[in-house]
C-alpha cells in the first residue's frame, strides 16, 4: 500500500485549519478545536418530505420526478417517515452526556448534507456563537465518494453558500471502520447472535454471518480512499468491511464457535448496466439452504444506526428472503447510541484535541489509524470531477 501526498491532483481544499491544510496524514499537534459538527444524510419527516427530499440527494443529476416516486416506496410504506432523523437527535444528546461527563466543554452543532436541520444552519449557528474552529463527525464510517467525500464537498458547499467561509474552518474526524468503540458493537452482536443459534441446537457449520454493507458502483470503490492506494477493485471501501468483518469473526471464534462469513451489499440502485458491487444480500440468502445452511446472522456492517436501509433492505427484505429460503434468521443491532460508540466518537474527538500520536492512536485492523486529513484525490467523484472540499490537504 502506498500513497502520493504531492498528488497534482487539481482539487481546490477550503477552509481547512492550518494544522491539517499544510500537509501530514496525521494531525499529532493540538488543535483548539470549538465545536463539534454532527453532519448527517438527512431524511424526510412526513409525506409531503418525500420528494423535495429526493430530489435533494439526486440534486444536480436531473432526476425527473416520477423516477424519484418509483424509489419513494420504502418512505411511503413508513408514512413518510425516515427514522434517520430521530437517531441523530438522539446521537448529539448522547455526545453532549459524554462531552459533559469528560469536562470538555465542547458544544454539537448537527445539520445533515440533504434535510433539515441543514448544514447551513448548524455551521451559521455555530459561527453565531463565535465557534469557527469546528470539527466535522459524519455519520459514516468508511471510505468512498458517499461515505466520506460527499460530505468534505457539502462543508465546503456550505462555507461558500454562507459567505463564512473567511471565519470557519472544517476539519474532519478519521473514517472510523476500525475503532474498538465502533467495532465493539458488532462483536456483541454477532456474539449474541450466534450463541443464541447454538443454544437452539444448530451445528456452528450450518451457521452463516452476512455482513452486509451499502452497495456503490465499482467505479466508486475502485478510487475510494487514497489515490493508488493499491487496494484493488474493491478499493478502501471493501478492504475496510473486510478487515472489520475478519476482526469481529476472530473474536466469535474465541467466545463462542468458529463460523464462515461473508460480505455482502444491499440497497443498489442505479442502472443496471453500471456495475455495483456484489453479490446481493438477497441473492446470498437464496443459496444458503443448497449449502447446509440453517440460520443467518445478517450483520449491518456498513450502518451507524436503523435507518432507512436496515429496516428496510434488512428487516423487511432480506428477512422475506430468509423466511422463502426456509432458515432462520436474526438482523443484529447497529452501534446506534451504544456507550461504546458514543464514547469511542469523543476519544476521536479528544485524539484530535490533544494532538494524539498516530501511534497510540485506537485501531483494531491492520488499515488504521485512518487519516485525518484525506490525501488529494482520495475517494474521487466520479460524477462531476473535482468539486472544492474542506478538510483536506492543499495540493
Ligand atoms: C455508501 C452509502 C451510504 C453510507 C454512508 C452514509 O451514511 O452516508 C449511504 C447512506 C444513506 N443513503 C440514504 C438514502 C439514499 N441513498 C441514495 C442513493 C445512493 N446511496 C449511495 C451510497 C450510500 N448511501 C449511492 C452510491 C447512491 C446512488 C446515488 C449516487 O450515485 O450517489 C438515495 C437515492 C435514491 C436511490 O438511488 O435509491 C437515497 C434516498 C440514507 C438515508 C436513509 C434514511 O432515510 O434512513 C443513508 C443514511
Ligand atoms: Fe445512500
Amino acid at each position: 500500500m502506498s500513497t502520493t501526498d504531492t498528488d497534482t491532483t487539481p482539487e481546490t481544499v477550503l477552509y481547512a485549519s492550518p494544522a491539517a491544510a499544510s500537509g501530514p496524514k496525521w494531525v499529532e499537534t493540538p488543535v483548539a478545536y470549538d465545536g463539534i459538527l454532527l453532519a448527517g444524510f438527512g431524511g424526510p419527516e412526513g409525506q409531503d418530505d418525500v420528494i423535495p427530499f429526493l430530489r435533494n440527494v439526486t440534486r444536480g443529476r436531473g432526476i425527473p420526478d416520477e423516477r424519484l416516486e418509483e424509489v419513494a416506496h420504502h418512505y411511503r410504506h413508513f408514512d413518510g417517515i425516515s427514522p434517520i432523523n430521530a437517531q441523530n437527535r438522539a446521537l448529539k444528546a448522547a455526545l453532549e452526556a459524554e462531552i459533559e461527563r469528560r469536562g470538555l466543554g465542547l458544544p454539537v452543532y448537527w445539520g445533515n448534507r440533504n434535510w433539515g436541520p441543514y448544514l447551513e444552519e448548524a455551521v451559521t449557528e455555530a459561527a453565531g456563537s463565535g465557534h469557527t474552529t469546528l470539527l466535522a463527525i459524519a455519520t459514516s464510517a468508511y471510505s468512498s465518494f458517499s461515505s466520506c467525500r460527499q460530505y468534505r464537498e457539502d462543508y465546503a458547499r456550505v462555507l461558500e453558500s454562507t459567505g463564512l467561509g473567511e471565519t470557519v474552518t472544517i476539519d474532519k474526524v478519521r473514517q472510523f471502520f476500525d475503532h474498538p468503540g465502533f467495532v465493539d458493537t458488532f462483536v456483541r452482536g454477532v456474539k449474541d447472535a450466534v450463541s443464541g443459534f447454538v443454544a437452539e441446537g444448530i451445528a456452528p457449520d450450518n451457521i452463516r454471518v452476512l455482513f452486509s454493507t451499502h452497495s456503490i458502483p465499482m467505479a466508486d470503490a475502485e478510487r475510494s480512499g487514497p489515490r493508488d492506494g493499491g487496494f484493488g477493485e474493491g478499493g478502501a471501501y471493501e478492504a475496510q468491511h473486510k478487515a472489520v468483518a475478519e476482526v469481529v469473526m476472530a473474536e466469535v471464534a474465541d467466545a463462542v464457535a468458529t463460523v464462515e462469513w461473508e460480505l455482502v451489499y444491499q440497497s443498489r440502485s442505479g442502472p443496471p448496466t453500471q456495475p455495483w458491487l456484489e453479490p446481493d444480500v438477497n441473492d446470498v440468502i437464496a443459496e444458503l439452504p443448497g449449502r447446509g445452511v440453517e440460520a443467518v446472522a445478517i450483520v449491518p456492517l456498513g450502518f451507524v444506526s436503523d435507518h432507512m436501509e436496515v429496516l428496510w433492505d434488512l428487516d423487511t427484505e432480506a428477512m422475506e428472503a430468509a423466511e422463502e429460503a426456509g432458515i432462520k434468521a436474526v438482523r443484529t443491532p447497529t452501534p446506534g447510541v451504544d456507550p461504546a460508540y458514543v464514547s469511542g466518537l469523543i476519544d476521536l474527538v479528544e485524539e484530535r484535541l490533544k494532538g494524539t500520536p498516530r501511534a497510540e492512536r485506537p485501531h483494531v485492523t491492520d488499515l488504521g489509524p485512518w487519516y485525518d486529513v484525506c490525501r488529494p484525490g482520495c475517494c474521487e467523484n466520479i460524477r462531476a470531477g473535482f468539486k472544492p472540499v474542506a478538510a483536506g490537504i492543499r495540493p
